[in-house]
């Protein structure tokens, strides 16, 4: 038996396409494009392709996007002006500050600065809240990808056991709420966690979001399981050319699980699509 490959290229490109649509429609009842910012500080290789790729697929939608760079050795006060602007700004719907930012800045004090309605990346305490509660929400874009994929593979969650190996705000936790709210059975495994194997034995759904290349071993799997990898790690092959691994060992895994995304293609292409859905429902909801 060999797993079903999720292809999250193609499930983003059906996605990108009816934002497209949502898109035109908010230009004709608005008169103007949703506007998303995009706020980068300093030059971070692994920010870059994300980056390209994203100003593309923005501008393909219909948006208007607008970047805005700043040097590695910005001023936290500038930083926080520039947010503050962009939050004042009419045309502005969407501002995402490009994350990891220089160990000078105070990314939490960032986010918080930033708008809650503007908040695309759904980082803002008051969207992690909202997700926590059930309130509608601007909701982080990978883990709002990885449902997408993970429901069209299985369908109905409920009852379904799910694994989240990763507990961060960026991933692993809003990935948990999301996947209780469709009334999986979740458990969140990190670094502290004893027994992980015996944790992916049992489950159903495997999210694996904790940037250790190959780290999730494909002997570890249930059979049939769907194996959701968020992982984007660059290594050095054998042949000594980079290239990119997620965080399950894909040869091991491909045999085994039932479905599996794989990287490149998988999640990555999904976080972009969903960036862009969350800056047209962002300006829906200014609208
Ligand atoms: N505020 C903020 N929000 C983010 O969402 C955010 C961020 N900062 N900082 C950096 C990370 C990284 N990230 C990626 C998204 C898509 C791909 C992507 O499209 N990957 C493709 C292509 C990979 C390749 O070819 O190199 C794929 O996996 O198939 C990669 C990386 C979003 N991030
Ligand atoms: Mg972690």
């Amino acid at each position: 038996m060999s797993a079903i490959l999720i292809d999250g290229k193609a499930r983003a490109a059906r996605l990108r396409a009816e934002v497209a649509l949502g898109v035109a429609e908010i230009v004709s009842v608005r008169g103007r494009a949703p506007g998303l910012a995009v706020v980068l500080v300093g030059e971070d290789p692994a920010s870059s392709v994300y980056v390209r790729n994203k100003g593309v697929a923005t501008r393909e939608a219909g948006m208007v996007s607008v970047e805005h760079k700043l040097p590695a050795d910005v001023g936290e006060d500038a930083l926080l002006a520039l947010v503050a602007t962009l939050n004042a700004d009419d045309a502005v719907d969407g501002i995402l500050v490009q994350l990891p930012l220089p160990r000078h800045i105070d990314a939490d004090k960032v986010i918080a600065a930033l708008d809650p309605a503007k908040d695309v990346d759904g980082f803002h305490p008051v969207n992690a809240g909202r997700l926590m509660i059930g309130q509608p929400a601007l909701v982080p874009c990978t883990p709002k990808g990885c449902l997408m994929l993970i429901e069209e593979a299985l369908g109905d969650l409920s009852g379904r056991e799910a694994l989240v190996i990763g507990r961060s705000s960026i991933v692993g936790k809003p990935m948990a709420a999301l996947l209780t709210a469709k009334s999986a059975t979740v458990t969140v495994a990190h670094s502290r966690t004893r027994d992980l194997a015996g944790h992916v034995a049992r489950a159903e759904i495997v999210v694996a979001a904790v940037g250790i290349p190959a780290m999730v071993q494909g002997e570890w799997l249930r059979p049939g399981a769907c194996v959701i990898d968020v992982g984007i790690n660059r290594v050095v092959g054998a042949d000594g050319k980079g290239r990119l691994v997620g965080d399950v060992d894909f040869a091991s895994a491909l045999p085994r699980a039932g479905w599996i995304t794989p990287v490149p293609g998988g999640v990555g292409p999904m976080t972009i699509a969903c960036l862009l859905a969350n800056t047209l429902q962002a300006a829906r909801a200014r609208a």
